[in-house]
C-alpha cells in the first residue's frame, strides 16, 4: 500500500484521462502516463467511452477514477427497464449500413433521433459499395435521409475507405450499426492501431471470428488545424436502439422534417393520429413528410409509450 501523508499529496496526484474502453466496472483510460486500468471510486458511477475523467494513478498501471468532467453530450439507449451508455463527447454519429446484408432504415431513423436529441451530427456511411448489384437498392433506401440533408458517404472498406478517413479527420465520431455492416473492417482501414488490437484479441481467443463485443476508442492521426484531437469509436453491432428516455414531444423534435409543423395543429393536445386540422398529417398529405419517415416516427413513438406504460418511472 502507498502511504499518503497529507491531503495535498492526493490532490497533486490527480491526472486527466479519456475513457477508451468500458467493461462493466473496469475501464481503460488514456492519460499522459499511458493507458491505465481503472476502477471508479464510487459504487454507482458509470462511465462511457469518450468520457473525460480525473483519476489518481496507482502502481502497476492502475488507477482510480475520481470525477467526471462535464459531458458535451451522451449517447445512450434505453428500454422500459434498462439503460446503456454508449459514448460521450461526440461530434458525429456515423451510422454504418451496407449494400449487403440488407439493413433496417427504421434503425437508421432511431440512430438519427438519438443523435439529434443530443446535438450530435448524424453521418450515414454506405459501405460495401464494391458490391455493385445491390448498390442502387441501398441508395434508394437511403433517399429519404439524403433528401433531409443528411450526408451519405459511399465507401468500400476493402478498398481502403480513403474518402471516409479524410472526412473523419479531427472529429470525435462513433460507428454504430447492425452486425456485419463492416464497422470493424472500416475501423481497421482507417486506424492502423485498431488492426493491431483486433489481431491481438483474435490471437488470444484463437478464433478467426471478429464480432465486436465492446466499444473501443481509437485516436486518429492529428492534423494541423485541430482544436482537439480526433478519435473514432468502434462499437458492437446493434439490433435495437431503444429511446424510452425521450418524451413524445422530444421525439418529434428529433425528426427535423416535423419541426416546422410542431405547435401548428388545431388542437394543442393533438396526438397527430386522425385529428382534424393536424399540421403534421397535413404536411404528410402534401408530400412534405416522407411516408417512410412518418412510419418510423409512429413506430418509435408507440414503442416509447409502451416502455413508459411498463415503467411509469421514466
Ligand atoms: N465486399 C465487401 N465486404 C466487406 C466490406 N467491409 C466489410 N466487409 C465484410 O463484411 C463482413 C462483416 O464485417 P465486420 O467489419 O466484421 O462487420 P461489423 O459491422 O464490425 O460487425 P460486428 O462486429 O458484428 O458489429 C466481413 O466478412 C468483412 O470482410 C466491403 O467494403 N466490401
Ligand atoms: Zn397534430
Amino acid at each position: 500500500m502507498r502511504k499518503r501523508t497529507h491531503a495535498g499529496a492526493i490532490a497533486e496526484a490527480r491526472i486527466d484521462g479519456v475513457v477508451v474502453a468500458a467493461f462493466g466496472r473496469h475501464y481503460e483510460v488514456d492519460t499522459a502516463r499511458g493507458r491505465l486500468q481503472c476502477y471508479p471510486r464510487g459504487k454507482k458511477s458509470s462511465y462511457a467511452c469518450g468520457d473525460e475523467v480525473e483519476l489518481v494513478p496507482g502502481g502497476d498501471g492502475q488507477g482510480v477514477i475520481e470525477t467526471l468532467h462535464p459531458r458535451r453530450n451522451l449517447l445512450w439507449r434505453s428500454d422500459a427497464f434498462r439503460e446503456k451508455l454508449i459514448a460521450s463527447n461526440l461530434s458525429h454519429l456515423v451510422i454504418v449500413v451496407a449494400t449487403e446484408p440488407g439493413f433496417s432504415d427504421l434503425l437508421v431513423s432511431r440512430c438519427i433521433a438519438a443523435a439529434e436529441s443530443q446535438g450530435i451530427v448524424p453521418l450515414i456511411v454506405l459501405n460495401k459499395a464494391d458490391l455493385a448489384a445491390r448498390l442502387e437498392a441501398a441508395r434508394h433506401q437511403l433517399e429519404p435521409f439524403r433528401k433531409l440533408g443528411y450526408e451519405v458517404v459511399e465507401v468500400s472498406a476493402l478498398q481502403g475507405a480513403d474518402a471516409l478517413r479524410a472526412r473523419l479527420a479531427g472529429l470525435q465520431a462513433i460507428f454504430v450499426g447492425q452486425s456485419g455492416m463492416g464497422k470493424s473492417t472500416l475501423t481497421n482501414a482507417i486506424v492502423p492501431e485498431a488492426q493491431a488490437a483486433t489481431r491481438e484479441i483474435s490471437d488470444a481467443l484463437d478464433s478467426g471470428k471478429h464480432t465486436t463485443t465492446f466499444a473501443r476508442l481509437y485516436h486518429l492521426p492529428v492534423t494541423a488545424d485541430e482544436a482537439r484531437g480526433g478519435w473514432l469509436i468502434d462499437s458492437p453491432g446493434l439490433q435495437v436502439f431503444g429511446l424510452a428516455h425521450l418524451a413524445a414531444e422530444d421525439l418529434a423534435e428529433t425528426f427535423v422534417e416535423l419541426r416546422p409543423h410542431l405547435g401548428r395543429c388545431r388542437f394543442r393536445d393533438c396526438r397527430h393520429d386522425s385529428e382534424p386540422g393536424c399540421a403534421l398529417l397535413g404536411a404528410l398529405e402534401a408530400g412534405a413528410i416522407h411516408p417512410r419517415r412518418w412510419e418510423h416516427f409512429r413506430a418509435i413513438r408507440s414503442e416509447i409509450a409502451e416502455a413508459r406504460r411498463l415503467n411509469p418511472g421514466w
